[in-house]
């Protein structure tokens, strides 16, 4: 890899009781990278992508972002330092609209509490970006629908605009386009391609001809270990990677 990574996991472990999700994970994200998780169901790929976010810590290794160790940092330490996360369970409240669930995200993201949002001033200030953020995921025509009418891909996109309010150096995704239709899964994988410009991403995704399209390098994890690392023409042409996939099928 040239230059620093943004990301970078050592030794990675993760037990649940008995069971060690993780074992010994190594990763390394280059900055303004697209990284795919992939593997078969239990292989680990969530648990991963929660100890990077904080949600679980390790029990051995190191998590370094950005050149600082935040192993044990707390969350909100993490959103600090540019780190952001969208996961399965919803993020955007379903009763406002479209705009207000993301002027929400942009003032939660610069200003602290939510009491700002009735200065109408902020909201005023605000406005530019928000319709940048709507007409990069293709919702600026959806500003006043209220978020429970969106389609489920239009609300995954909701999402993801929200979880880059902070202009985040790396964004975390846990399967965006599960439940989406062909169209909403290929649109998805485009609407991503300009954050390239500041933000590295990390996703986990089953949907294995979407992710090797538009990721850079992929890891595949298999009994929480890392089983294979590279592009996604290697990963393809994979043996090992291959007998797995073979194996649950
Ligand atoms: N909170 C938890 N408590 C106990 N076991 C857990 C917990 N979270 C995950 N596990 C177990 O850890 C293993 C890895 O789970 P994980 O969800 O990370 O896998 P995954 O690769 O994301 O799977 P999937 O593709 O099905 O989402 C599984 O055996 C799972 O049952």
């Amino acid at each position: 890899m040239s230059g620093d990574p943004i990301l970078s996991l050592r030794g990675v472990g993760k037990r649940f009781g008995p069971l060690r999700a993780l074992d010994g994970v190594d990763l390394d994200v280059a900055p303004r990278s697209f990284h795919g998780l992939i593997g078969p169901n239990g292989s680990g790929k969530s648990t991963l992508l929660r100890a990077i976010a904080g949600e679980h810590l390790p029990d051995e290794g190191s998590v370094s972002f950005a050149g600082e160790d935040i192993t044990t940092a707390q969350p909100a330490r993490r959103a600090r330092a540019g780190l952001s996360i969208k996961f399965q369970i919803t993020a955007v409240l379903k009763s406002l609209t479209v705009y207000d669930n993301l002027l929400l995200a942009l003032q939660a993201a610069g200003a602290p509490g939510l009491g700002a949002l009735l200065l109408s001033r902020t909201r005023r200030s605000l406005h530019e970006a928000v319709m940048e953020q709507l007409a990069a995921f293709r919702l600026a025509e959806h500003a006043d629908t209220v978020a429970a009418n969106l389609s489920h891909g239009q609300q995954q996109w909701l999402e993801i605009a929200m979880a880059l309010a902070a202009r985040p150096r790396l964004l975390l995704l846990d399967e965006p386009t599960g439940g989406m239709s062909p169209e909403e899964r290929r649109a998805t994988g485009e609407l991503l391609q300009p954050i390239r410009e500041h933000c590295a991403l990390v996703i986990v995704e089953h949907d294995l001809d979407f992710i090797k399209e538009f990721c850079d390098r992929l890891t595949v994890l298999d009994g929480g270990k890392v089983l294979d690392e590279g592009t996604p023409a290697e990963i393809e042409g994979s043996e090992k990677v291959q007998a797995v996939y073979t194996r649950r099928a």
